[in-house]
């Protein structure tokens, strides 16, 4: 005997790298009565309904949610509020409404207010991804053993939460809740600086210009081919996520600065003690994380304390 699916109807709003994986894990784990899913192009819609991993492929957002027990909106952040606003009424009483943003602050802020009372609004983070984008590259186990997080509002129903919360565990996720303000600071220096930095120095050596750049492929076996990757990203995601968590990232840079300087001064002073005692540093974090990895625990998040959280708290 199956178990009954966790919902009923899942619309899948925006079908790329996270829907299309979202659709592709649900399906595999029997989570959804029927997938429907949406895209903006028609182009995509037409390859997701090739593909055949939703149930239904509509032409409209507001058509995607009419009836849906729950919504996921996997969208570019910058767009999260507009098609809030095209879909509330559509949103059946009772629905969860989900994203899957990398910015948290900026999708409660430009959604919440559309939303109409009685529909239970659970933003969520999967900390799962890769450089690739659109329908075809999306897969089944992108989340396993990923961090999910949720930023449910204060005052948010427990069960939807835990609705949600079961439908990214089935999938293969790590749960953890957290305010959508500590996600955005957690996520500035763990995530949206290091791709800050890889398209930067990408760019950097690219300008370097005709001389290098043939030895820059070349010898791009070294560090320098792992920011290529992360800096083949989507442009309209990442240039969204700068934009929305500008407050953040700009914080996190001024301290990223600060500590280049400490380092630009002690190689400029040949001042090897103090560039070893920082290697030796990095390195046991590196060590401590795969350590991390390999025991499945949780990553200690709480720790992570700015001067933005301190005034917050
Ligand atoms: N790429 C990654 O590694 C990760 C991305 N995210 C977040 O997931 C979201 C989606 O990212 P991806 O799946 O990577 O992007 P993607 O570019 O692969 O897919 C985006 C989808 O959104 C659709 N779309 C855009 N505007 C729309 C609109 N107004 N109405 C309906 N559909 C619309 C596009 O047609 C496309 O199907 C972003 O908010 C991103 O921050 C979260 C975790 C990891
Ligand atoms: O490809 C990588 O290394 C990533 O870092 C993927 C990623 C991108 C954005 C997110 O919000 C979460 C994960």
């Amino acid at each position: 005997m199956t178990a009954a699916p966790l919902f009923q109807r899942v619309a899948l709003i925006g079908f790329g790298l996270i829907g299309g994986s979202i659709a592709r894990a649900a399906r595999a784990q029997g989570l959804a009565g029927e997938i429907v899913a949406t895209a903006h192009s028609a182009k995509t819609r037409a390859r997701v309904a090739e593909l055949g991993i939703a149930d239904r492929v509509v032409e409209t957002n507001a058509e995607a949610a009419d009836g849906a027990d729950l919504v996921i909106l996997s969208i570019p952040v910058g767009v999260c509020g507009a098609v809030a606003q095209e879909i509330a009424s559509h949103l059946k009483p009772g629905a969860i409404i989900s994203d899957v943003g990398s910015v948290k602050g900026a999708v409660v802020r430009d959604m919440a207010p559309h939303l109409p009372a009685g529909v239970h609004f659970v933003p969520a983070h999967p900390v799962a991804g890769t450089e690739h984008s659109g329908p075809d590259s999306g897969f089944a186990e992108l989340f396993i053993n990923r961090w999910c997080i949720l930023t449910p509002p204060e005052g948010t129903d427990p069960a939807a939460v835990d609705r949600l919360r079961a439908f990214w565990t089935a999938i293969g996720a790590r749960v953890e809740t957290m305010t959508p303000e500590h996600h955005d600071l957690v996520l500035a220096i763990t995530s949206h600086l290091p791709h800050l930095i890889a398209y930067t120095i990408v760019g950097t050596a690219e300008e370097l210009g005709d001389v290098t750049s043939s030895e820059v492929m070349k010898f791009s076996a070294g560090g320098f081919r792992d920011f290529t990757r992360i800096a083949a990203s989507d442009p309209t995601m990442w240039r969204d996520v700068f934009l929305t968590n500008k407050d953040a990232v700009l914080e996190m840079l001024g301290t990223f600065n600060e500590d280049l300087s400490k380092l630009t001064r002690a190689m400029r002073r040949g001042d090897g003690e103090a560039l070893f005692e920082h290697f030796t540093r990095t390195r046991a974090i590196r060590r401590g994380i795969v350590e991390i990895g390999q025991n499945s625990a949780a990553p200690d998040f709480g720790r992570l304390q700015t001067s933005a959280t301190k005034k917050n708290s």
